[in-house]
């Protein structure tokens, strides 16, 4: 479980996330969604303790990141797949992970076959595709074997065999019990992965709903979406 709980993330004069209040369930696909600049990377960067908030803040399991005992096994995260250093092969770099985080070097062999990495792990990370970059992400995020996993973006730039592979895996994880929090501009791939939906725009909460309600009646999440964020663009055309 994830409660984002009355927060706000203020950079200078941006007001990033404005007093956001939400909480993610466990056993469910939910999509984080919003235009450029709305404030997701900002949310989920504050659930993994990489930023602090400037009120309110961010509980997983009732407890603050830093106050996690064991962060990896509670929480996995994908948040940029091209983190990985270009001269570590990906095995050592999940093998350090599991070091430094006591957990058994047969999980490494595990989260490898898991996003069938086992052939590529001993080569450099610097010769990996964006794909299998991708998948060296995701043995990463699952190798604590957390109850949450938070991935952002994690379909961008994929290839169809890719994406179906992280839609697939994202599901499995869900229907495994985990809270999965996942962020995509690409509408038609949330109205296959997702089962929920969390929507903002300028930082606050548009919608926070079963995708079947918000679609509802409408053609697509995409039209529904598009008119619920109508306005809300960072980079609308005509220089607002
Ligand atoms: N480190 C920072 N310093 C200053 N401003 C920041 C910083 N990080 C984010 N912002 C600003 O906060 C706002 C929210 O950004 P954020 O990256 O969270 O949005 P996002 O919804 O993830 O966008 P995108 O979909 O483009 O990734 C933007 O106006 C952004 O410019």
């Amino acid at each position: 479980m994830i409660r984002i709980r009355n927060l706000t993330k203020r950079y200078g004069d941006v007001l990033a996330v404005d007093d956001l209040d939400v909480e993610i369930a466990p056993g469910t696909v939910t999509g984080f969604l919003g235009p450029n600049g709305s404030g997701k990377s900002t949310t989920m960067r504050i659930a993994l303790g990489l930023d602090r908030p400037t009120s309110g803040g961010i509980t997983i399991d009732d407890r603050a990141y830093g106050e996690l005992p064991d962060p990896l096994r509670q929480v996995g995260a994908l948040l940029d797949a091209g983190a990985v250093h270009r001269r570590r092969r990906g095995y050592d770099h999940l093998l350090f992970l599991a070091r430094s985080n006591r957990i058994p070097r047969s999980r490494v062999e595990e989260v490898l076959a898991q996003v069938g990495m086992t052939d590529a792990a001993h080569r450099r990370a610097g010769t990996y595709s964006l794909g299998m970059r991708q998948r060296l992400g995701i043995a990463a995020a699952l190798l604590g074997d957390p109850g949450v996993l938070i991935f952002d973006e994690p379909v961008n730039g994929l290839d169809p065999e890719g994406i179906r592979w992280i839609r697939e895996l994202i599901r499995s994880l869900a229907a495994e019990g985990r809270t999965v929090f996942v962020s995509s501009h690409l509408m038609s791939e949330m109205a296959l992965t997702a089962d929920h939906l969390v929507v903002i725009a300028g930082g606050r909460l548009l919608a926070d709903t079963t995708l079947t309600d918000f679609v509802g009646d409408g053609p697509s999440l995409e039209d529904v979406y598009l008119r619920l964020t109508a306005g809300h663009e960072q980079y609308a055309g005509g220089g607002r």
